[in-house]
């Protein structure tokens, strides 16, 4: 049994934490040089810290921004962005007291929203995180896929210098905005350590920009990595999309177009895609567009659930009754009715039961609620429900995060 305390992480214990997690995470320790020019990104709001006695042995870290749901409409989120216990001290109950209190601060400050991309996708379904939306990897191999003839064609790409990718590409950012349910905001600290640092002046990715009519309106970070060997020394580079974002289809055809007409390269790979992006569509041959795997990418976990449900809109229906159950919140537990009109708390009967994580997968339009319930996921007390609830909660466009945090 071990003792430890759960309590804010104060000013001067940010470095000792940020060791920590990345020793967790089988990272490098941070040098002097890397913690003076990202450490201010690793701030002591909104982290606990599990203390044995004045040594860190957990910590579970989170920054306040926002998050688009389906409708459009943006709300306060709690990111969770950083969680580790020491490995001397796991399996224990230290996650599980860090857990309990971020998520009772973020219920205190009124977010009705946390969410996490998961190491392994068994740890957070106890807290009441779901895998709320889904990310391809794909891989265009050069030079044999090509743009087909009617993808559209406009505006310009030009590559940024390293000064020039610190400087635009925030803006360009929240110029893009949060067009997809499960994007989010990127505030000031997350900048520097995610992006200034890989391609900024001391990183090693490259930065294109497209512009349209209207100015710009898309962008593409990647990487390049070298192929060659002894035995094949004439081996194409393969170029890694960090990310893609774009305004319009214009933009993101332009970006496609301009990686896959790099020259000495042997494809471009790219992970946590959009699973709806039409890329094979974009190709004149399609079959070259292979998606390489499917992988669980934002975690969601309502924090409030009447805000939540409140906040998003739905599709046409009949109203469904859902019972929702919450051991951490308990204050969730409770009995909500959906339909076009919004949500509300009834005492009415329910048509279907499901934990708050799984409230979670429902959320975003990831997940339909009839293969929830087949699943065993949701518990059906209405046979006619499920399909109503599909109706209602269905979205045009698949929810995409689209930020590593
Ligand atoms: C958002 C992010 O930052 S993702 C990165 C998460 N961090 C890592 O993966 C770093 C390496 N791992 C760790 O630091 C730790 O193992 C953690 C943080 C994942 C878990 O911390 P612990 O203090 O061991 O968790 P805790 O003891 O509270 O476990 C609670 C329950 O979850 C289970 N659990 C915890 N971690 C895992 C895991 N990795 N796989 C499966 N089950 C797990 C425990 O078995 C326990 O189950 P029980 O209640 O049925 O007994």
């Amino acid at each position: 049994m071990t003792d430890f305390d759960v309590r804010p992480v104060a000013e001067d214990e940010r470095r000792a934490t940020f060791d920590l997690l990345g020793r967790s995470l089988h990272s490098d320790r941070i040098s002097d040089e890397s913690w003076a020019r990202y450490g201010d990104s690793w701030p002591a709001a909104h982290k606990f810290g599990a203390f044995d006695g004045h040594t860190p042995i957990g910590i579970a870290s989170a920054f306040d921004t926002e998050i688009a749901v389906p409708g459009g409409a943006v709300l306060p989120l709690g990111a969770v962005d950083g969680v580790g216990v020491r490995a001397d001290r796991t399996r224990r109950g230290v996650l599980t007291a860090m857990m309990a209190a971020q998520l009772e601060d973020f219920a205190a400050r009124g977010i009705p929203l946390a969410a996490l991309h998961a190491s392994e996708p068994t740890i957070y379904g106890r807290f009441g995180y779901g895998s709320a939306a889904l990310g391809k990897t794909v891989w265009l191999p050069v030079p044999a896929s090509r743009l087909h003839e009617r993808v559209p064609v406009g505006g310009d790409v030009r590559m940024l210098t390293p000064e020039e990718a610190v400087k635009e590409i925030p803006a360009l950012y929240r110029r893009i905005g949060l067009h997809r349910a499960g994007m989010i905001g990127r505030p000031a600290g997350w900048w520097p350590i995610a992006h200034d640092r890989i391609a900024g002046p001391h990183g090693s990715h490259v930065v294109v920009v497209h512009s349209g009519p209207d100015g710009d309106d898309g962008f593409v970070v990647y990487d390049t990595v070298d192929r060659r060997t002894l035995e094949s020394p004439d081996e194409g580079a393969v170029l890694k999309v960090r990310e893609l974002h774009a305004a319009d289809p214009v933009a993101r055809a332009a970006l496609w177009r301009f990686l896959l007409s790099v020259d000495l390269v042997s494809g471009v790979r790219a992970r946590y895609r959009p699973v709806d992006e039409p890329l094979a569509l974009m190709l004149a041959d399609h079959r070259h567009a292979r998606t390489t795997d499917i992988e669980d990418d934002l975690w969601l976990r309502p924090v409030d659930v009447a805000a939540a449900l409140g906040a998003r809109t739905y599709r046409a229906a009949d109203p469904v009754v859902l019972a929702v159950t919450d051991r951490m919140l308990p204050a969730n537990t409770g009995h909500y009715e959906v339909s076009p009109g919004g949500a509300r708390r009834t005492d009415a009967a329910a048509d279907l039961a499901l934990d708050v994580d799984t409230l979670g997968m429902l959320y975003l339009g990831q997940w339909s609620a009839t293969e929830l319930a087949q699943a065993g996921r949701v518990e059906v007390r209405d046979a006619a429900a499920a399909a109503r609830a599909d109706e209602l909660f269905t979205t045009l466009a698949a929810p995409w995060c689209g930020t590593f945090f």
